[in-house]
């Protein structure tokens, strides 16, 4: 199944809740009617500017174009599609690469004049993509003017096959005013969109369509075009530098997926030619230890570990040495994730930072924060935490599936920017891939692709 297809199913308790809730909103104040569609109001001298509708051709475009990567990739793997990467995109068989615009960026390759670093990258795709689910251009739902007659929004393959063609039931209109805008505003926020994104989601929405009557599939695609536009300027990959070994340090609180996280991107990245280590940086938690050699062993990826207490600087410094001994691409380093005791926790970042720098001093060269979706709103303040206790560079989301909360992400996008490098939709190797904000924000909106 491609990795979309997962995400689609995965997300189903997230998209349901949004499907139902504007279906909700749409049918309380709504009526049926037949296919015809609704004409504009005149615009009242006081109506604030009219957005021309996106896709009309004057209108900005609903996305920012996707950007292509800036530079060719480092290797293209055989039989690789042959069009850009492009960071989000699931390439087919990178691992995800992380994007280096961290709040500072680090320049792992001081002798390289370049001033890009991403000209280095290569897009980490862990996904093979069978050619049929390639889409054949990155083109973004284009919306679907209001205006347009509900049969020639649904009568698509997807459409036919859920039944949902033109002799379905009449459309069920409402008229956007304030009241659906509150609604909407309510819902989004439940679903852990948070405030501040919630209201301007919803805002968004309606500018430039107060007072149209809008269907639940015209209210949908919109709000996947918000997601979507503040979402894609986050998805980017993990780079790939040219250092050797480029070291990623990986942080977060127990249990939100750093394990499985190294497990799953040492494997992609080993399967597309990379040579890894894995240091076992959270000494003092055995079971982290053995969860790790187990993730290792099926990556067919070396671990370094140390004594169950023992200084996790100390292991990062010989995991370093090691990696370097075997002209590793990559070293990948767990730490603890307690953050009952911040300071201890800080301490301990701030060592295994010092001494890294010690054997290359733009180490570590991505700081990723792996945080876990289940967590709702709470992964916020995480973010705000741990960019307190080390250099954030990037996130990776765990857990997407099985959670009501994927809003959360959007609420992420929105408030810090950091780059979104994978995302998790499962406990297998092959569950996680590069973030492609398209897909994420049509499977959590509950809209064919
Ligand atoms: N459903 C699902 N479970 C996941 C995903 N990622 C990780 N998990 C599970 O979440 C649990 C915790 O994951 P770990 O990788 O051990 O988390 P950790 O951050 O390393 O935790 P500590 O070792 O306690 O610091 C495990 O049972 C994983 O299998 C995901 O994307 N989806």
């Amino acid at each position: 199944m491609s990795f979309f297809g997962k995400l689609k199913t995965r997300l189903f308790r997230s998209s349901s809740k949004l499907e139902e809730g504007l279906d909700a909103i749409v049918e309380e104040g709504g009526s049926a009617e037949p296919d015809a569609p609704d004409t504009p109001p005149a615009p009242q001298p006081d109506d604030p500017p009219v957005d021309p509708a996106p896709g009309s051709p004057d209108a900005t475009p609903p996305f920012e174009p996707t950007p292509t990567a800036p530079d060719a990739p480092i290797e293209t793997p055989p039989g690789a599609p042959e069009e850009a990467p492009v960071p989000g995109d699931p390439a087919p068989d990178l691992p995800p690469e992380p994007g280096p615009e961290g709040p500072a960026p680090v320049d792992p390759v001081p002798e390289d004049p370049a001033p890009q670093r991403p000209s280095e990258t290569v897009p980490l795709t862990p996904m093979e993509i069978p050619p049929a689910e390639v889409p054949d251009a990155p083109q973004p739902p284009a919306e679907v003017p209001s205006d347009a007659p509900e049969e020639n929004r649904n009568t698509g393959l997807f459409g036919r096959l859920f039944g949902r063609g033109p002799s379905e039931a009449p459309v069920v209109r409402r008229v956007l005013d304030d009241e659906m805008v509150e609604s909407l505003e309510e819902l989004l926020i439940s679903a852990d969109m948070g405030v501040d994104t919630a209201l301007r989601v919803a805002g968004n929405m309606a500018e430039g369509r107060y007072g149209r009557r809008v269907s639940t599939q015209e209210i949908k695609e919109l709000l996947s075009e918000e997601i979507a536009r503040i979402m894609e300027p986050v998805a980017k990959p993990l780079p790939l530098y040219k250092t050797k070994p480029q070291v990623v340090l990986v942080v977060g609180v127990n249990g939100s997926g750093k394990t499985t996280t190294i497990g799953k991107l040492a494997s992609q990245f080993q399967q597309s030619g990379k040579k890894v280590v894995i240091a076992a940086g959270d000494t003092f938690r055995a079971a982290a230890v053995e969860q790790l050699q187990v993730w290792g062993d099926r990556a067919g990826v070396p671990v370094l570990t140390a004594p169950e207490g023992s200084d996790p600087a100390s292991l990062a410094f010989d995991a370093f040495g090691k990696a370097q001994a075997d002209g590793a691409d990559l070293l990948m380093i767990d730490t603890a994730g307690r953050l009952q005791n911040r300071q201890d926790l800080m301490e301990e970042l701030a060592k295994i930072v010092r001494v890294l720098r010690k054997k290359d001093p733009d180490a570590p060269h991505n700081t990723l924060l792996v945080l876990d979706a289940t967590t709702g709103q709470n992964a916020l303040s995480q973010v705000e935490t741990f960019q307190k206790l080390a250099d954030v560079t990037g996130l990776v989301m765990t857990k997407l599936d099985g959670t009501a909360k994927g809003g959360v992400l959007v609420a992420l996008a929105d408030k810090f920017g950091l780059p979104i490098h994978a995302i998790g939709v499962g406990e297998q190797l092959d569950d996680l891939a590069p973030f492609d904000p398209e897909e994420f924000a049509a499977a959590l909106t509950g809209l064919e692709q």
